[in-house]
């Protein structure tokens, strides 16, 4: 087993779903803690860490409220929603021994401060964790696209996805229980498959940049650390 990172520095892309834990929506306690504490050790390790986090855990309580709405404006109230968990979990990382620091695509200064790149730069290099909020600011888009553009903005070698499922297989595990899981599957190959695991605007961004995606499971102890480390862990995305 390696003993030092394989990475210095990654983007680490966290589902907004996975926070709700075992409720219906909203953020679980017990989870955003064993969240951090698996997030500490990588960052403890010597790793600098920028996240992007979702926000389908909230989105999902007031979603009713939006049938009908203009689709941009059901967006901001998405992105909105990511603000609140970005201050949930930097509340949670200080907490815990971590410095994180919130920066929003979208501006709300009286809350969190705006993202300005060589801002971030620095905070990842004074090993502080940067949690960037509200997406990428626009609607029609994804958190998933934000972190590949979030990713490539500040040189991280490596975008992690920490999602339901431990990897990209062939067809959707949850509706077809005979799809088989990749150990490793090219951009090309995912986009032409039409792999619902990512939006084909994260998937090219990431391809262009030449930026590789590592997709495994939030709920799976230790997974994070062991794809920081290289070690054979859900399914690499490359170029
Ligand atoms: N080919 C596939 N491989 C893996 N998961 C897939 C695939 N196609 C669709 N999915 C679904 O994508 C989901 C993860 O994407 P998404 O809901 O965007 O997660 P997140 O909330 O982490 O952004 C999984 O729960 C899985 O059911
Ligand atoms: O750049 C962005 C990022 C997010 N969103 C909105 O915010 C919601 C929450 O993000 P996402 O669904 O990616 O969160 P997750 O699935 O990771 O919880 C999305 O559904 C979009 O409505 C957006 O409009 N632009």
């Amino acid at each position: 087993m390696p003993s030092s990172p394989a990475h210095k520095r990654i983007l680490l892309k966290l589902s907004g779903e996975a926070l709700m834990g075992d409720d219906a929506f909203g953020i679980n306690r017990a989870t955003i803690v064993r969240m951090v504490e698996e997030v500490a050790e990588v960052v403890n390790s010597g790793v600098q860490v920028a996240v992007v986090i979702g926000g389908g855990n909230i989105f999902r309580g007031v979603a009713g409220g939006s049938v009908g709405m203009d689709r941009a404006t059901a967006d901001y109230m998405g992105m909105l929603a990511t603000v609140m968990n970005a201050l949930a979990l930097a509340d949670t990382m200080d907490k815990s021994g971590l410095t994180a620091r919130v920066m929003s695509a979208i501006a709300i200064e009286q809350v969190v401060e705006p993202y300005v790149r060589p801002k971030a730069l620095q905070y990842l290099e004074e090993g502080k964790v940067v949690i960037f909020a509200a997406g990428t600011g626009n609607p029609f888009f994804t958190t998933d696209t934000a972190a590949a553009l979030r990713g490539a903005e500040i040189g991280a070698e490596l975008v992690l996805k920490a999602t339901k499922v431990d990897g990209v297989y062939s067809a959707d595990p949850k509706k077809d229980p005979s799809a088989r899981r990749y150990s490793k599957i090219t951009f090309d190959d995912a986009m032409a498959q039409n792999l619902g695991i990512m939006d084909a605007t994260a998937f090219a961004l990431c391809r262009d940049q030449k930026l590789p995606i590592k997709v495994f499971s939030i709920f799976k102890h230790g997974a994070l650390k062991r794809v920081v480390m290289g070690e054979d862990e859900g399914t690499l995305v490359y170029a």
